[in-house]
């Protein structure tokens, strides 16, 4: 692993309606690294991620890809990012190969790479027998597959990945694990966030911790739970609830 970024977010702020959802985030990536990025729900994760790849414009701050201003020099940072968004429409009127083949003419492969490629992610990602079902009518498992078969389509060098992991069942998940594996094996780069502590401490080299819309902890998974399991670190950075039993009494 080099240890030059490959995303460099700096100082990113985003409010929605004055309220403040990212409150000031510098994150350095690192070539080569499978980064986890952790949260409570409404931590800022999905914020974060959308601003560092073009989707969401930031009040304030800037994001780099591979050197790649995102939002001054935003063709050259898209041709090198992968993204698997959360929540964005699809264009879900297609089957399965003709999103992907929609996806590949869209950022100019030829033809004949992307049918290839198509064919080779749809079995891989077990999403062949699907045939002709429209997306809009797969599960939602299958439309996180999809999404991940279009965000590896062009083979860039960076994967932006909003819970890749949520809705897919165990086989899948282990599929993905291994075609991210050998991905950052390959030299490339990943950032994604999930609530899966296990699949962050099992696979990621580095980890950041985000509540309330700040990074609280970040570094090697090493660093971060110093021999302490990643559960237990989460629990005490982000605040613990336990129910007391008095609650919903009524229920
Ligand atoms: N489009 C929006 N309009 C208004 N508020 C928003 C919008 N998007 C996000 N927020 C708010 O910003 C905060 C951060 O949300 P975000 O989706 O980034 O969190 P998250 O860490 O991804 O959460 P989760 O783990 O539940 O997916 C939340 O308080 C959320 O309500």
């Amino acid at each position: 692993m080099t240890e030059s970024p490959a995303l460099v977010l700096r100082g990113l702020v985003k409010r929605f309606d004055g309220v403040l959802a990212v409150a000031g985030v510098d994150l350095a990536v690192p070539a080569g690294s499978f980064y986890g990025l952790l949260g409570p729900n409404g931590a800022g994760k999905t914020t974060t991620l959308s601003m560092a790849v073009g989707l969401l414009r930031p009040d304030q701050g800037s994001a780099e890809v591979l050197g790649r201003d995102v939002w001054h020099d935003p063709l050259a940072a898209k041709r090198a990012l992968g993204t698997l968004p959360d929540g964005v429409r699809m264009f879900d009127r297609l089957t399965g190969p003709e999103l992907l083949e929609y996806t590949g003419l869209l950022r100019g492969m030829p033809r004949d790479v992307v049918a290839e490629r198509s064919r080779d992610l749809l079995d891989v990602l077990d999403l062949a027998r699907a045939g002709r079902t429209l997306v809009v009518d797969y599960s939602a498992g299958m439309k996180k597959k999809i999404g991940l078969a279009c965000a590896l389509l062009h083979a860039p060098r960076m994967l932006v990945l909003d819970e890749p992991f949520e809705a897919v069942d165990p086989v899948s998940a282990a599929l993905i694990r291994d075609i991210l594996h050998r991905y950052v094996g390959g030299g490339g780069t990943v950032i994604f966030s999930s609530h899966v502590m296990a699949v962050v401490e099992k696979l990621c080299s580095h980890v950041a911790i985000m509540a309330e819309g700040r990074i609280r902890r970040v570094g090697t998974v090493e660093e971060v739970c110093a021999g302490r399991p990643l559960e237990d670190v989460f629990v005490e950075v982000v605040g613990g609830r336990t129910a007391t039993g008095a609650e919903l009494a009524w229920l």
